[in-house]
């Protein structure tokens, strides 16, 4: 097991990475205030690990509240956050009862934040499922739920008091699935390790075979540089803003095609593509660089085209960017690769001539 830490001015926390550890409940004992949690997670995670989890902690004395909710990114939102306090208050589970969020993404962001809103401050605690959650969501602590309008619009910056990634149940994780999480590693060698970038060019078919030593590496490094970077900046007020680079994009393509039409990391994955080549248009990266991260994201089974919305659409769905400011819509895009930098505003003629590129694809137009 590697055991990484988070440090922040008001707290710290360990991220465990390793194999068997949900079953090593005594990683999660010493965090929990009460022997109480309450274990949040949904209907494809629960037949395959709830019981495993619960079994340990009821045997080691701790009272298990189990709370399975519906699957998906459609699913991320204010009537499904609402089933977690329903379900929290009908067990009366108190301000120190724990919340163990057991699942990817999804589940870890609302997780979160109904921790952040229950009886105005609930433990909480990340076992991500899933590679994306286990490489970026788990860590740092952005919790949030999706508004029609505009992806992770209304959330709380709160920390967990422990993520545990245990990297064996990866095993069951569907390959698309997979795929999604290795978009978010890319992300981190493009934004600041170059490094990084050209062992992921030698390793993506030992990463999507899953080749463990492979994956282990590649969770290791993304987790060291996402929590050096929120250890700087929690709330995003400077250099966190780089962990957005694809999602201004990435979140319109989401928001634009309806949550879960394409997953989080495809999206990301095409939301990359566009950044590149805005990078190009502003003479920072060559045609070869943008090549080279097509390539990679191919590589990776992602879509690298984006679907074709017209620019107005385009702006429309961007314009509800949290990096928005004064109406400008602040972009991280790439000096050079492996170096993101944040421009703000781009000119139009730029964006409407990206639109109308070979990275949009014309069958994937909206009706
Ligand atoms: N908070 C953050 O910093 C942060 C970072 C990145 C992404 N996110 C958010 O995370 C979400 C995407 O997360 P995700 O990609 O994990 O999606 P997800 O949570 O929807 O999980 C993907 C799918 O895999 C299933 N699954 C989970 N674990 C499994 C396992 N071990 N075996 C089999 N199936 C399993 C899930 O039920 C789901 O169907 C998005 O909402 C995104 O906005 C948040
Ligand atoms: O942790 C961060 O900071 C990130 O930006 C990580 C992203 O991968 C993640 O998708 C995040 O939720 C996007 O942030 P948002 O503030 O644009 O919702
Ligand atoms: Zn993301």
């Amino acid at each position: 097991m590697i055991t990484l830490d988070l440090t922040l001015p008001d707290t710290r926390y360990p991220i465990h990475i390793g194999h068997g550890l949900l079953d090593q409940v005594e990683l999660i004992l010493p965090h929990l205030p009460i022997p109480q949690v309450a274990i949040i997670t949904n209907e494809v995670v629960a037949p395959l690990y709830l019981q495993r989890l619960t079994q340990q902690l009821e045997q080691h004395g701790v009272r298990t509240i189990p709370v399975v909710l519906p699957d998906g990114e459609e699913h991320k939102n204010w009537q499904t956050l609402n089933l977690i306090f329903d379900a929290l208050l009908a067990a009366n589970a108190e301000r120190k009862t724990t919340l163990i969020a057991l699942g990817g993404g999804v589940i870890g962001d609302m997780t979160g934040f109904a921790a952040a809103c229950y009886q105005r401050g609930a433990p909480f605690i990340q076992i991500p499922t899933t590679l994306l959650a286990q490489v970026d969501s788990s860590v740092g602590g952005k919790t949030a739920i999706n508004h029609p309008l505009g992806k992770n619009m209304i959330g709380a910056f709160y920390q967990p008091r422990l993520v545990l990634a245990d990297m064996d149940l990866l095993a069951t994780l569907p390959e698309r699935e997979l795929s999604a999480g290795i978009a978010e590693i890319i992300k981190y060698g493009l934004l600041g390790d170059i490094d990084f970038l050209g062992w992921l060019e030698a390793n993506m078919d030992q990463l999507r075979a899953r080749d463990p030593a492979a994956l282990q590496y590649a969770v290791r490094r993304s987790c060291e540089m996402k929590a050096e970077i929120v250890g700087q900046d929690e709330k995003e007020q400077g250099v966190r803003a780089l962990l957005n680079l694809g999602h201004t994009f990435g979140h319109a393509i989401e928001a634009g095609l309806g949550y879960g039409q394409w997953l989080h990391g495809e999206a990301v994955g095409a939301g990359m593509v566009l950044a590149a080549a805005a990078s190009q248009a502003l003479g920072w990266l060559t045609e070869e660089d943008v090549a080279r991260v097509q390539a990679l994201i191919a590589a990776a089974g992602l879509p690298v085209r984006s679907p074709d919305f017209g620019a107005a659409e385009w702006l429309r769905h961007m314009g509800h960017d949290k990096k928005v400011e004064s109406g400008v819509i602040r972009f991280v895009l790439l000096k050079k690769l492996g170096q993101a930098v944040i421009q703000p505003g781009l000119p139009p003629p730029l964006l409407e001539s990206l639109f109308h590129s070979q990275h949009i694809d014309p069958t994937l137009a909206l009706q």
